[in-house]
């Protein structure tokens, strides 16, 4: 194994349930430093439980999760934090902040107990805004932002945390078509230049297909298939899963699998 692409996460026999519903059932899953994963399937497959475990945001069973070989649950709350930033889904901020200062949040687990920012914090926020094209929105409101600018700003907190895995729960789902592809090669350029470990949760396939290394994809709580896009985007288990006839072709531009829906309907028959 080169020393590229060692696994950074090792999630072994994680069940998780909710009121004695099984939300996840023995997901067991490695994740290789350097890369970009989504985590791809239908609403209510348990994609956000399953990133909400890994950061953290819900407590794992001990000794599920490791990073670096250590189990997450017993790192200190500020040392996880350097290491992982999560975006959660739809991030409303009521707040009066500027921009600047909820990237700014990304530094606290570096601070000292009531210590302010110090020119550091302040070029290292100037940087992740900068990589988010959001530096012009420094001294805005975050409240003011448009649903794609305040995503940038988030992903600029989270980059301003200085980690090198970042977890993000459908950072496009409510963006028009540019901003979806502007954030996409925003956050593939932070991978594939800064070698941060990514994972995903992107419910547009062909997106997904796009982007990623390898995509891991669950149903009712269980990974039913996990790799390259190739071989994980089949017409078999795209039926089997969305109960969905498709036909798979391949991206003109880039011989990705890109699926097109055949419901009558959509293919006007
Ligand atoms: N706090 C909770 N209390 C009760 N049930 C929950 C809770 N969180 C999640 N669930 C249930 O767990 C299942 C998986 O939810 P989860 O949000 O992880 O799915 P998902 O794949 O992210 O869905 P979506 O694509 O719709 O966002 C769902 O049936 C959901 O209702």
């Amino acid at each position: 194994m080169s020393m590229d692409n060692f696994s950074i996460i090792k999630i072994e026999g994680l069940n998780y349930s909710i009121n004695e519903k099984e939300i996840l059932k023995d997901i067991n899953l490695e994740i290789k430093k350097g890369l970009f994963y989504s985590i791809v399937g239908p609403n209510g497959s348990g994609k956000t439980t399953l990133l909400r475990n890994i950061s953290r945001t819900i407590e794992p069973p001990k000794n599920t999760i490791n990073i670096e070989t250590k189990d997450i649950l017993d790192f200190k709350y500020k040392d996880f934090a350097k290491i992982l930033s999560y975006v959660p889904q739809n991030t409303s901020i009521d707040l009066d902040f500027t921009s600047l200062d909820v990237v700014l949040m990304g530094r606290h687990p570096y601070l000292k107990r009531f210590e302010s920012e110090k020119q550091w914090d302040l070029a290292v926020a100037e940087k992740s805004m900068k990589m988010t094209n959001t530096w012009h929105l420094k001294d805005k409101s975050i409240k003011t932002l448009s649903g794609g600018e305040r995503q940038r700003v988030v992903i600029a907190r989270a980059l301003a945390q200085e980690s090198r895995i970042m977890l993000l729960d459908e950072p496009i789902s409510q963006l028009d078509i540019h901003n979806q592809i502007e954030i996409m090669d925003t956050i593939r350029l932070l991978n594939k230049k800064y070698g941060i470990t990514v994972i995903s949760v992107l419910h547009d396939l062909n997106i997904a297909a796009q982007y990623s290394d390898y995509l891991i994809f669950l149903h009712e709580g269980q990974i039913v298939s996990l790799g390259e896009p190739d071989s994980v985007l089949t017409e078999e288990t795209i039926k089997k899963v969305y109960n969905l006839d498709v036909l798979m072709i391949k991206n003109p531009i880039n011989g990705k699998p890109h699926l097109i829906p055949k419901s009558p309907r959509y293919s006007g028959l």
